[in-house]
């Protein structure tokens, strides 16, 4: 028998019973699942990652939707637990699922959400904020100051990279590879070399035409590569940001053997899934090339990290905090909310998940229909005709 978790309840008396596995920030996502007549339920249990009894314990005997988070363990036990209670819409409060078994929920006819979107630009900025701050070294500088070494400029003091002119390679050219591309392309004027499944139409045709402005200004014009394999971006790129979704063709895609195509003095980021990248080898990587530096947001074994990698100076960690603006975080609450509201009152789903503004805009009531499920197609569930 698991121990009962605490919780704390909004609006008791609703009909459906609505669980959120986190307190989420914000406070739009909780009235608008109360104006639709839910119980809301808020898991207030300190421990950070909440374990497959504990959100079996939270579910109970009925429950009609819940949203989680990217740190649980959403398979076979918890769809058939939330099956069981009657419930049919669970949603992630992430736009990566690679925490949920789509195959499980498929079975019990349970909807996955998530949340695309309203994360792209606050993730691509941290991106780009970790590509500059291995560039320039701006941690290991920090220390320095904190530490009271610093006493006066010298001609040799934390020298770094200039960005400007060299190329920015992209592994993973989707909603966020896309905005990072950009945001180094048009900020530092860096040319582009990117590697994805599919082309990326709109961010060429960006490329092209910033290149004839700067070009029209008498400056030197950026250029674009659509690469033909990943190899070719790991040879070329000065800065390579990883974007892929993780699933069984991006686990480890960059290990020993791509480390070692890299240049010596590449910076390599991650605000993807750490199992991308096989830590291990990147540890030692980062002992053998003391010029290679890398900016991680994720890792592969989160929370913790491998044996070696804290102690690295040329590596800048950061806890998983790419989509951490207020904004963002909480239009991820919304979005969630709204998936599972939208499936418990049987609203169709959103047309076009890369567009959810609508959803986002709080002067007026969001759409009826589902932000954005996954399984839509394999449910056979309706698209919106909004
Ligand atoms: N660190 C953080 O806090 C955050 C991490 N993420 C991660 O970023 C991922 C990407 O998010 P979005 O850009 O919104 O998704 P997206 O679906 O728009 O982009 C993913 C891209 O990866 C490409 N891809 C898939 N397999 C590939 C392969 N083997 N090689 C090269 N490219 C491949 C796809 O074609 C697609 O263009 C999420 O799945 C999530 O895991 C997302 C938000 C925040
Ligand atoms: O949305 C995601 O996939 C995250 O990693 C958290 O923002």
């Amino acid at each position: 028998m698991a121990k009962p978790v605490s919780i704390e309840v909004w609006n008791p008396n609703g009909k459906y019973r609505v669980i959120s596995t986190k307190p989420m920030p914000g406070t739009r996502w909780i009235n608008l699942l109360i104006e639709q007549d839910c119980r809301v339920e808020i898991c207030t249990e300190k421990k950070t990652i909440l374990s497959v009894e504990d959100i079996i314990s939270l579910i109970g005997n009925k429950c009609d939707g819940v949203i989680g988070q990217l740190t649980e363990d959403w398979g076979e036990t918890l769809f058939a637990a939330l099956s069981r209670a009657g419930g049919k819409a669970f949603s992630n409060m992430a736009v990566g699922y690679n925490n949920v078994d789509v195959n499980a929920a498929n079975k019990y006819g349970v909807a996955v959400g998530n949340t695309p979107g309203v994360l792209t630009e606050t993730t691509a900025e941290l991106a780009a904020s970790l590509s500059l701050a291995a560039a320039r070294r701006i941690v290991e500088a920090d220390e320095f100051m904190r530490a009271g070494l610093y006493d006066g400029w010298l001609p040799h003091l934390f020298v770094g990279n200039l960005l400007k002119g060299q190329t920015v390679g992209v592994i993973g050219a989707g909603r966020i590879g896309s905005a990072y591309a950009r945001m180094m392309v048009e900020g530092f004027k860096m040319n582009l070399i990117y590697y994805d499944l599919y082309q990326s139409t709109r961010l060429e045709k960006f490329v092209t035409a910033y290149g004839e402005f700067l070009k029209s200004n008498g400056e030197q014009p950026v250029y674009w590569k659509r690469a033909s394999s990943m190899d070719e971006v790991l040879r070329e790129a000065d800065v390579i940001s990883l974007h892929p979704v993780l699933d069984k063709t991006t686990y480890h895609l960059i290990n020993k053997e791509s480390l070692a195509t890299m240049k010596k003095e590449a910076i390599l980021v991650n605000c993807s899934r750490g199992p991308v990248i096989d830590e291990v080898a990147l540890v030692e990587h980062l002992k053998q090339n003391p010029m290679f530096r890398v900016g991680l947001d994720v890792f592969e074994d989160e929370p913790f990290m491998k044996p070696g990698l804290a102690e690295m100076k040329n590596a800048v960690i950061v806890p998983h905090i790419a989509s951490a603006s207020k904004w963002t975080r909480e239009g991820m609450a919304t979005l969630a909310a709204l998936n599972v509201l939208g499936k418990i009152k049987g609203y169709p789903i959103w047309g076009d998940s890369n567009r959810v503004e609508p959803f986002l805009n709080e002067s007026v009531p969001p759409p009826a229909a589902c932000p954005s499920i996954v399984n839509a197609k394999a449910l056979g569930l309706p698209v919106s005709k909004l």
